[in-house]
């Protein structure tokens, strides 16, 4: 059995990792980390979230000593803010354990792009090396190897998955970038509370136009340059993307599925349309990543939708530490 600790387990996607670790036949939960000053310290996490009641009582801790507990445990999972990611990763590291960090902290390895993107300087380029990027479909032998995954952004997510075959086979007339226009619920900016993502305020509305920090992310992992413009909807949760491209010429429907066939036929956990394209309601609650797609003359329509916080985040990162440690990849997903 594997000793695993969930940092930030109150939050959003850390609730999702706890319910997902505790039916792991694999995984016993050692703890459930929160700061030391939280107001939630000592409450079960099913007083914050009462689906789990009778399910996971289980009392959150104040982490004070983190480097005492990494000496306790084999798998971290850290469901916490960039800069808290990337303060308590290397003290895991450092102790041994394998983690699995859900930020931004790690995900991209230039020190650069953090002062730029993210607002502070990191301090870790030797982890940053390190670190193996958890897209899960694609990253099998080397996250298999991996002591520190990144796993990735809940909107770079369905972008590569929905992108990445078309880039590496060669399908898309990058003269024209593929253009993102992603919808996410409102859980994707976490539980703690803020006046923008308040019920009175929320309003359906594009954001980060040409500066959101997932923008650069998708751009340096499939290699090409995209647009990518992240609407904020008036919903819990749920990602749905509408990525409009070009295609090569010559280029018919029945390659492109084809080629998605080809990636994913045997990957449980991306799901492809053989007509229509994916809705919301049909992975909200549920780890996969649906595509479907539409082609007109040289015109590509490719729609992915997740739930940003099961496959966009605790699904993949659970994904991801199945496939390190040499179990089923789907395990306590579905
Ligand atoms: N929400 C989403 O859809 C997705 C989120 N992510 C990433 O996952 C991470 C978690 O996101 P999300 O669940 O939304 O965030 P939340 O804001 O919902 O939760 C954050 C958690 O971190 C805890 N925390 C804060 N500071 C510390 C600290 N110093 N030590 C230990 N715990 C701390 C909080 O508890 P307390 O403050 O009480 O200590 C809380 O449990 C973020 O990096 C986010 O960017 C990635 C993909 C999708
Ligand atoms: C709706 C909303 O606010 N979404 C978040 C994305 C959250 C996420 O998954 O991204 P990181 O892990 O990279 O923070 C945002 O746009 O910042």
């Amino acid at each position: 059995m594997l000793n695993t600790l969930i940092v930030g387990a109150s939050g959003y996607a850390g609730a999702e990792l706890t319910a997902y670790v505790n039916r792991h036949p694999q995984m016993n939960l050692t703890a459930l980390g929160v700061s030391a000053q939280s107001n939630d310290a000592g409450k079960l996490l099913s007083d914050l979230h009462p689906q789990y009641k009778g399910v996971l009582d289980i009392p959150l801790q104040p982490l004070n000593d983190i480097s005492e507990l990494a000496k306790t445990v084999d798998l971290v999972f850290l469901a916490t803010a960039h800069e808290v990611s990337h303060d308590m990763a290397p003290v895991f590291l450092d102790a041994g354990c394998v983690v699995c960090d859900l930020s931004g902290a790690f995900r991209v390895n230039q020190a650069e792009f953090y002062t730029r993107y993210y607002g502070f300087e990191h301090q870790h380029q030797d982890w940053l090396d390190r670190a193996v990027y958890g897209l899960a479909e694609w990253q099998h032998e080397a996250i298999k190897q991996a002591q520190l995954v990144a796993v990735p952004g809940c909107y770079p997510t369905a972008a590569q998955l929905a992108l990445k075959p078309l880039v590496d086979g060669g399908l898309l007339n990058l003269d024209q970038w593929p253009v993102i226009n992603a919808v996410s619920g409102v859980s994707g900016a976490g539980r703690k509370a803020s006046l923008g993502n308040s019920f009175c305020e929320v309003s359906f509305q594009p954001y980060g136009i040409f500066n959101h920090r997932h923008q650069p992310e998708i751009s340096a992992h499939l290699g090409v340059p995209v647009i990518f413009t992240p609407h904020l909807g008036n919903f819990a949760r749920g990602i749905v993307e509408t990525i409009t491209c070009r295609l090569q010429p010559g280029v018919s429907a029945a390659d492109i599925a084809s080629t998605y066939q080809q990636a994913y036929h045997d990957k449980p956990l991306v799901r492809l349309y053989d007509k229509g394209v994916p809705a919301l309601k049909a992975v909200v609650g549920l780890p996969y990543c649906d595509i479907g797609f539409s082609v007109q003359d040289e015109h590509l329509i490719v729609v992915a939708a997740e739930d940003n916080l099961l496959k966009g985040a605790a699904a993949q990162a659970v994904q991801c530490a199945n496939i390190r440690f040499g179990f089923e990849p789907t395990q306590a997903l579905i």
